[in-house]
């Protein structure tokens, strides 16, 4: 493109984050927000490529230990308005059916804003005794949640279209709890293959899921500084079994209680992936879940059939070794085709032109800017899938640099104020409710709760004074 071209391309830079985040939903064809339900989009055959090759790595991270299923979508309102505590938590976010053709229901029936309602008074008929202990399943389906805050594609929905969400039971609270602790494993994994790395602390006793003992939450640092809840684990207990009357018959011939968890992850890890990576190009993508991995484009110089050959013979070989390859022979000038597969997140871009075919080499170009010669021989795909790996390294270290810098412990609730306006504090808090409102209120931001697994020498909470080793994280969150 020339260079007026560029300039009039419609992407901002990523510091105009919002914008950018838009134009690039669009621009990469990830989601087409023009759909007419507020909170609902449609996924562009690209980005669905995209959400496919991402959750394969969730299937495969769960399907060691987890079956995988589908319950209904529509939840008989006997059903949902059983469990106190999950109906005051969704009941304000739930959309109703109530007719079938002209006919009004009997009983109106709860699109699923998650599924416990509509999976647990199965679960009574499934579960007999400890010997159907465990159950792991897991399903990924759309779910509902009326939003009254303001919706946003990939981030804030009212149709989940991606939800993945995992239910667990247990002979015991441990076990229960132990799986919780799996859960958090699996999904920091999850997020390491995206390269992302993400804060996990324990949501503080408000903030947990509704009908929870607690619940443990994995938070993204988006480049404004702000966080993006990307999964979740809660530990039940016996508090929906005992409303479902989930019980199995122990050992000893006794019936008791299944003790349970939930977890769950969204499209939220596929608009962390464009945030996290992305750059004033657009996308960029790891290898691994890139549509398009390596694109091919010839460099035409004087005739151009022997360098389109070449350039058929090495995207057959690397389609070969299942490297998902495009060679884009279009008529568009090279430097227009760069600016559209950068756009697209491309991890490696491949260049041939007639001296790279005279000195038997081709040009890669890495999405993160680094370019080298390769041979044009049999070494060229595993010298391809290094770049990959190397790849792979640069993207997670820079967004471990960038997430380590948003972070910082405050000594005051002024310093924790002006801290949160562009990352996210780490404030000394003893651990009391009361102390929790009192900084969300004072601090004017969310608090994100214990983080897990790094304590902090005693310090004084920053609202009673008392010594604690406790801290929390604040931050905006979306
Ligand atoms: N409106 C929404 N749009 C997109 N993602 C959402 C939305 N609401 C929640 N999520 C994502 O879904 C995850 C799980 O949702 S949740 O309410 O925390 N937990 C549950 O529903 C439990 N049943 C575990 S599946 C959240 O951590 C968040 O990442």
């Amino acid at each position: 493109m020339t260079k007026k071209e560029e300039r009039d391309a419609k992407l901002p830079p990523k510091s105009n984050f919002s914008e950018w985040y838009h134009e690039l939903l669009r621009s990469a064809e990830i989601v087409d927000v023009r759909y007419p339900v507020k909170g609902m989009s449609v996924w562009y055959p690209f980005g669905f490529a995209l959400r496919s090759h991402v959750y394969q790595i969730i299937k495969e991270l769960l399907d060691v230990d987890h079956y995988e299923t589908q319950f209904p979508l529509l939840i008989p309102e006997t059903e949902f308005m059983k469990e106190a505590e999950h109906i005051k938590g969704f009941e304000d976010e739930v959309y109703w059916v109530t007719h079938g053709g002209r006919d009004p229901l009997d009983i109106k029936l709860a699109l699923r804003p998650t599924s416990e309602t509509a999976i647990y008074p199965m679960l009574k008929l499934w579960i007999r005794s400890h010997a159907d202990l465990p159950l792991r399943i897991y399903q990924i389906v759309n779910t509902f949640r009326y939003e009254t805050k303001h919706t946003r594609p990939l981030i804030r929905l009212r149709e989940i279209t991606s939800f993945k969400e995992a239910h667990t039971a247990h002979a015991t609270w441990e076990e229960a709890a132990m799986q919780v602790e799996i859960a958090i494993q699996r999904y920091i994994e999850f997020y390491r293959r995206l390269a992302i790395p993400c804060l996990v602390s324990k949501r503080p006793s408000w903030d947990k899921f509704p009908g929870a003992d607690y619940s443990i939450a994995l938070d993204v640092i988006m480049p404004d500084g702000r966080t993006l809840q990307v999964g979740t684990a809660h530990l039940l207990g016996t508090n929906f079994a005992k409303t479902y009357e989930i019980t199995y018959e122990d050992e000893h011939g006794e019936q008791r209680y299944v003790n349970q968890t939930c977890y769950g992850i969204s499209e939220r890890c596929i608009a962390a992936l464009i945030a996290v990576h992305g750059d004033d190009k657009g996308l960029v993508l790891p290898w691994r879940v890139a549509p398009v991995q390596v694109v091919i484009v010839p460099i035409i110089f004087g005739e151009r059939e022997p360098i389109i050959e070449v350039c058929r013979s090495i995207a057959s070989t690397l389609a070969g070794r299942n490297i998902r390859v495009r060679l884009d022979d279009g008529d568009e000038r090279p430097g227009a085709k760069f600016y559209k597969w950068e756009m697209r997140g491309v991890p490696v871009r491949i260049e041939i032109g007639p001296r790279d075919i005279k000195n038997g080499v081709v040009t890669i170009v890495r999405r993160d800017g680094v370019r080298k010669t390769l041979p044009m021989d049999e070494r060229l795909v595993d010298a391809i899938l290094i770049e990959a790996e190397e790849l792979q390294t640069v993207l997670y270290n820079r967004a471990k640099e960038f997430m380590d810098s948003k972070i910082k412990l405050v000594s005051s609730l002024d310093e924790a104020r002006s801290q949160v306006q562009s990352g996210v504090a780490r404030v000394p808090w003893c651990g009391s409710v009361e102390c929790g409102h009192a900084l969300e209120d004072q601090i004017g931001a969310n608090l994100l709760g214990e983080p897990r697994g790094d304590e902090l020498p005693p310090m004084r909470c920053l609202v009673c004074g008392r010594e604690s080793t406790g801290s929390t994280y604040m931050a905006r969150q979306y």
